[in-house]
């Protein structure tokens, strides 16, 4: 059985210390006996020794002097060959200059050495060997040669080696996979991918990693300049998208004879690995900044710009220190959009949102929310003053003239203030705070700033209160119906009455129909409301009829939401039906806007109406387009000249210029005329003078409650009838 490797070397040492060191006794036949059997044994140890080693004999500068034939045979070499070289002939340039800096060191000094060394055979194939060199000293006791003892371990060292090599390899990829997989960040992944390969290397120590990757130069080591081709290298490419973006090397500080096919794949597979993480991150980032950008300026978007907009309220929420987010809206952009196409919106869009950028500080921030909608966030704010002259230059920049596809355009921005912390603590309070100021600069006439102001948020919030209880207004019969009479001019009798709506809301409040009847308009609900008005209405009529008065017409106010709809024609006839009033009871009113809006689909609706025996009024006539030609293409019975240009018709010869001039085309036109909000008999007598049919106003009858006008319908002179 074999012995164990450190017995073997005691003993080996053991032997080589009696033939180098024993004394050589005095002449006697016992001591002749003695160092006869030492003889002995020491011959067939060495004979033994030098059938299974390499035994070598260097002179003290390392020539050899003696080399047996075991050395032979694993060198390559002939002894003639060997003897005479120095030993340095066998170097593999496996081990560093150290290694053998050490060696010499110990054996100079009288100190047996051991160690595995590799060397180089004279095919050049390496070989490794367990080696002991032992210093011999002449009979001065100087040390004049050294004796090697080496056994072949290559076998050995291969199965090992390799095993080892492989394990390191395979280790070092499975932890770099990890690594990658897990990976956010280019430089930590760059960094970590450097520092493994180093050590994945079987003389990590030596081993310098460098990687250059678009163009840019990445080294484990930043004193070894990039200039070091001649150096043992390993190196793989780093592809991705078919193209090559760099390589990763790992190089040897000394020159190296050979390396390992394992490290070549070590580096090849980093490469393709991180090529691969590479592709992967960049399609992520990509995908990623799709998300977050608006896709025709660039800009951040609003998702993303709400993240940005928290994550600072989050900073500063504990630190003291305003911000201001202004929201910004193109005046009248539609009529780009209307008049030069999309295509020159979306590149005047793009300007617009260059020109914001130009603006602002690289700190602060310009989001496109929608539409022609930006947001600007100015980071580092000191005082409103600061703010101001943003928006200022702002509104100066946008106001200039934009040149786009050789045309110049105007454009104007309105923009709302919101300050962090003083108009809000969250996204969306600041959103809804500057979306509020925005709104009051549309009001007050746009191409200008406002900061948000606490009466907006009052408005607001009353507005909101009103909407909800809107709502239930119908289900809890809080409607009711005021009725003011129009008067004819000549018979000073009643010709009609126009229906107006109140809201009373629980707690007997009156409320304005100037403030709910916007509301109604914008959540839908002035449908179902002015559903219930006409019936009401009719309802009415019906009612009076059976106490015995008839009254000649009722006059009903459309919203454009209701004539919108597909069905009111259909509606209005239902409920006719459902409560047996004729349609010429029953005058409908609609404004002059709702006839610009949409004109095929109104002019439509009304003829049907028209046809089914409906008056048709134009209320509010004046105050829009004030267009006589438009009304030609409906079936238009009466216009109501608007209060506003009655109030002053005495006292402002414009207003009865126009007055006068409604009046003419309209009896030119067929139609008859209706002066609202008559209040003085002088207005009347002008208003008579000039031929106006109708009156309607304080002078004759305030808007009163059912109850309270059927006094004075009960008076049978009231009434003209009109049939
Ligand atoms: N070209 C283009 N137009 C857009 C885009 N997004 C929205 N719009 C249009 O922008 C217009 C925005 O209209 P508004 O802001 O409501 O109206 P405005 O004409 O600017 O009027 P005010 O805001 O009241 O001054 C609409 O006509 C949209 O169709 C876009 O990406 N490109």
């Amino acid at each position: 059985m074999d012995q164990p490797v450190s017995r073997k070397r005691k003993k080996r040492r053991a032997a080589l210390n009696v033939r180098n060191e024993a004394p050589i006794p005095a002449c006697d036949t016992a001591l002749w006996e003695q160092i006869n059997q030492v003889n002995t044994k020491l011959t067939a140890y060495i004979q033994a020794i030098e059938q299974v080693a390499l035994v070598s004999v260097t002179d003290k500068s390392g020539k050899i002097i003696y080399a047996n034939e075991v050395f032979c045979e694993v060198s390559g070499y002939s002894q003639d060959e060997l003897l005479g070289q120095n030993h340095r002939v066998l170097n593999s340039g496996h081990h560093p200059k150290a290694f053998f800096v050490n060696m010499w060191h110990e054996i100079t000094h009288g100190r047996l050495w051991h160690e595995e060394i590799c060397n180089r055979s004279k095919n050049g194939s390496l070989y490794w060997v367990d080696s002991t060199i032992v210093p011999l000293r002449n009979t001065d006791g100087q040390i004049d040669r050294y004796l090697s003892v080496r056994v072949d371990i290559t076998a050995n060292m291969e199965r090992e080696g390799h095993l080892q090599k492989r394990l390191n390899a395979r280790m070092c990829l499975f932890e770099m996979r990890r690594e990658i997989l897990q990976a956010s960040q280019v430089g930590t992944l760059r960094n970590l991918i450097l520092e493994k390969l180093v050590g994945a290397m079987q003389f990590s120590h030596l081993a310098v990693s460098s990687m250059l990757i678009d163009g840019k130069y990445y080294s484990s080591d930043t004193t070894m300049s990039p200039d070091t081709q001649h150096l043992p290298t390993l190196q793989g490419e780093i592809r991705s998208k078919h193209k090559v973006r760099g390589w990763i090397k790992v190089q040897y500080r000394e020159p190296r004879p050979f390396l390992l096919p394992e490290e070549q794949d070590v580096i090849q597979s980093a490469s393709e690995d991180f090529a691969l993480w590479l592709e992967r991150n960049e399609t992520e980032e990509y995908v990623r900044y799709q998300a977050n950008h608006d896709g025709l300026t660039q800009l951040p978007n609003r998702c993303h710009m709400k993240r940005i907009l928290d994550r600072l309220i989050g900073e500063r929420r504990h630190n003291i220190g305003r911000f201001a987010v202004l929201f910004i809206d193109l005046d009248h952009f539609k009529i780009i959009n209307d008049s030069l196409g999309h295509e020159t919106g979306d590149l005047l869009l793009k300007e617009v949102a260059k020109k914001l950028t130009s603006c602002v500080r690289k700190e602060d921030i310009v989001a496109r929310q929608g539409g022609d909608e930006f947001i600007v966030l100015i980071c580092n704010v000191n005082s409103y003053g600061d703010v101001e002259t943003v928006a200022q230059k702002i509104v100066e920049q946008i106001k200039l003239p934009f040149t786009i596809n050789n045309s110049v355009l105007y454009i104007g921005a309105s923009i709302g203030i919101a300050m962090f912390p003083d108009d809000g603590e969250t996204v969306d309070t600041l959103l809804r705070s500057s979306d509020l100021a925005m709104y009051e600069v549309k009001q007050a006439g746009r191409n200008s700033y406002q900061f948000f102001s606490s009466e907006m948020n009052r408005l607001v919030v009353e507005g909101h209160r009103m909407k909800v209880a809107l709502h239930e207004a119908l289900n809890r019969h809080e409607f009711e119906l005021y009725f003011q009479p129009i008067m004819d001019h000549s018979s000073q009798r009643i010709v009609s009455m126009e229906v107006l709506l109140r809201w009373r809301r629980a707690g007997n409040e009156l409320v304005s129909p100037g403030k709910f009847i916007p509301l109604a308009e914008e959540s839908g609900l002035i449908i179902p409301i002015g559903a219930w008005v006409l019936r009401a209405a009719c309802q009415q009529i019906e009612s009076w009829r059976r106490q015995g008065i008839e009254v000649p017409r009722l006059t009903v106010n459309l919203s454009m939401k209701q004539l919108g709809t597909k069905q009111f024609v259909h509606d209005v006839i239902t409920i006719l039906r459902e409560t047996g009033v004729r349609a010429d009871c029953i005058t409908l009113e609609v404004t002059e806007s709702m006839l610009a809006e949409n004109t095929t689909d109104v002019a439509q609706k009304l003829h049907q109406l028209s046809s089914l025996g409906f008056h048709i009024a134009v209320d509010d006539f004046g105050t829009g387009y004030s267009c006589m030609a438009l009304l030609k293409n409906y079936p238009i019975d009466l216009l109501k000249i608007d209060q506003t240009f009655v109030r002053n018709i005495c006292a402002d010869k414009n207003d009865a210029a126009i007055v006068i001039a409604i009046i003419a085309m309209a009896h030119g036109l067929g139609m008859r005329v209706v002066a609202e909000g008559v209040e003085t008999p002088e207005q009347l007598d002008f208003l008579s003078e000039k031929n106006c049919d109708f009156y309607q106003g304080y002078l004759f009858y305030k808007p009163q409650p059912a109850s309270d006008i059927v006094n004075s319908l009960r008076r049978s002179d009231v009434f003209v009838s009109l049939r």
